[in-house]
């Protein structure tokens, strides 16, 4: 008696743009390795596309392939794998997937950090796997690492740089020295920044980014709209120099931790530029790369490091899920489904700590320092380091110096009352720059 051949996996792919066709050239070519590894044929039978009459005979997949009817699609396939991007029509695209009895794939991240939640309900009701490891850091395994390997664990904190684009944006601005606005025309050339770069340089997509990192680490549910966001266009050539005076660099991070305090237990979820020193593993991530940085509690600090975008890499993501899911198709069972048990609270900004580094103009006088440290005190911040240049010049003839004061661990909230009594101060002609200091 001879085995019954296994059947075909049919795989829908909608979208063939930077990551479809990546994805559709090693459904295609990889074929003979993906069908050893699933243990059954992987069929691709459909690629929803918009634009038909596009030339897309680099690809090697028969035309008839290519539907403009992603509906339709959706209806007859085992896995769909979606790399259209946006919320709709991706997102009903995917529950009537799953309403079809398909598994769904995405690199989503927007989607999933708007209304995951909808789609893990439509995933449990129809008993289907939904799976998205390239939505965060491309190619770099980091979902399935905190959602399977250190499931057993405690995950106490997750900081990472997730956006390809603003790492690159910052680490020409360290070496060149140049300004934000002419560095960002300069990636935008390199094909690196998008022609409207606001999602990736306002912190959006980093924060959507943080939103899944944070709901898996955490078992709660947090959306892109929980996470406190502020992106890199106000950082300034000034800002880089005042970091490289610290040995540090400028990072734009996603910084997910759990915190237990007099408040009760909570996550703060927060994107945002910072410094962090030089010696610190994430300071060597450069140019476009992206890398994760995890502390648990039994595992301590792992890192992963690599690619965060382009079609390859993220297709490696999308491939690796496929297989995944596959498997589950061919032996039976599910991958985990949402885990929001512990539904934390997600909490405001003002109760995070961190440490800052403050540049202040200030009249060169008897008292000014002294004054300057009283609204740090009176607001119960602790002073670490305090730094006084002399300017050359001073155009308006009266004597000034920059104080840049680098504090302790403080709270957000009584940071920002400290600034707001030095701007205040007669003393301070001007808050120069607030910068928040990580990873020392
Ligand atoms: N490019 C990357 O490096 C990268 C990395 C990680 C995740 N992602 C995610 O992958 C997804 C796709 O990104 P991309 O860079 O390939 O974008 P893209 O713009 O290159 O491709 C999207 C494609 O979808 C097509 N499309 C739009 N609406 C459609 C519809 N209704 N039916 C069929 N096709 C439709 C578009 O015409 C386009 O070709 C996004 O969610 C993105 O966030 C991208
Ligand atoms: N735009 C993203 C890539 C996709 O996540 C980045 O610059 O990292
Ligand atoms: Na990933």
């Amino acid at each position: 008696m001879t085995d019954e051949p296994a059947k075909p996996i049919r795989v829908a792919l909608l979208g063939c743009g930077v990551v479809g066709s990546a994805v559709a050239r090693m459904l295609v070519t990889n074929a003979a390795d993906l069908r050893a590894r699933v243990g059954a044929p992987v069929e691709l039978v459909g690629i929803a596309v918009r634009r038909p009459a596009k030339d897309r005979t680099d690809l090697p997949v028969d035309p008839a392939t290519f539907t403009t009817d992603a509906a339709e699609l959706v209806t007859r396939a085992d896995i769909v794998i979606e790399v259209i991007g946006g919320i709709d029509p991706a997102r009903e695209l995917l529950l009537s997937a799953m309403a079809h009895g398909a598994s769904v794939i995405t690199a989503n991240k927007a989607l999933l950090a708007e209304d995951g939640p909808t789609l893990y309900a439509a995933a449990d009701a129809a008993g289907v796997d939904l799976y998205y490891e390239a939505a965060v850091a491309g190619a770099i395994p980091i979902l399935r690492p905190i959602r399977e390997s250190l499931a057993g664990d405690d995950v106490r904190k997750v900081l990472g740089i997730v956006n390809g684009t603003t790492n690159f944006v910052l680490d020409k601005m360290d070496t060149s020295g140049a300004g934000f606005e002419e560095t960002v025309t300069q990636a935008q050339a390199l094909g690196y920044a998008e022609a409207d770069p606001t999602a990736d340089v306002e912190g959006f997509d980093a924060a959507a980014k943080a939103a899944i990192l944070a709901s898996l680490a955490f078992h709660t549910r947090v959306r892109g709209a929980d996470v406190f966001r502020e992106g890199i266009s106000d950082v300034t050539a000034a800002d880089i120099a005042a970091a490289k005076a610290m040995d540090c660099v400028v990072k734009l991070l996603a910084i997910c931790e759990r915190t237990t305090g007099p408040d009760g237990d909570g996550i703060n979820v927060r994107v945002h530029p910072a410094m962090i020193p030089r010696s610190h593993p994430l300071a060597s991530v450069r140019d476009a790369y992206n890398a994760v940085f995890v502390e648990a509690q039994a595992a301590g600090q792992l890192m992963f490091y690599g690619r965060g975008a382009g079609g390859d890499p993220t297709a490696s993501a999308v491939l690796g899920d496929l297989v995944a899911v596959a498997r589950h198709r061919v032996a039976g069972g599910r991958g985990p489904g949402e885990s929001a048990y512990a539904d934390l609270p997600v909490l405001g900004i003002g109760t995070s700590t961190t440490r800052y580094h403050i540049s202040l103009d200030v009249e060169d006088r008897p008292g000014v320092l002294a004054q300057v440290a009283q609204a740090f005190a009176a607001h119960d911040v602790s002073i670490e380091t305090v730094r006084q240049h002399i300017p050359a010049n001073s155009a308006t003839g009266q004597a000034h110096a920059n104080l840049v004061v680098v504090t302790h661990r403080a709270t957000e909230s009584a940071l920002s009352a400290t600034v707001d009594a030095l701007a205040a101060s007669p003393s301070v002609a001007e808050v120069v720059s607030v910068m928040r200091v990580e990873g020392a």
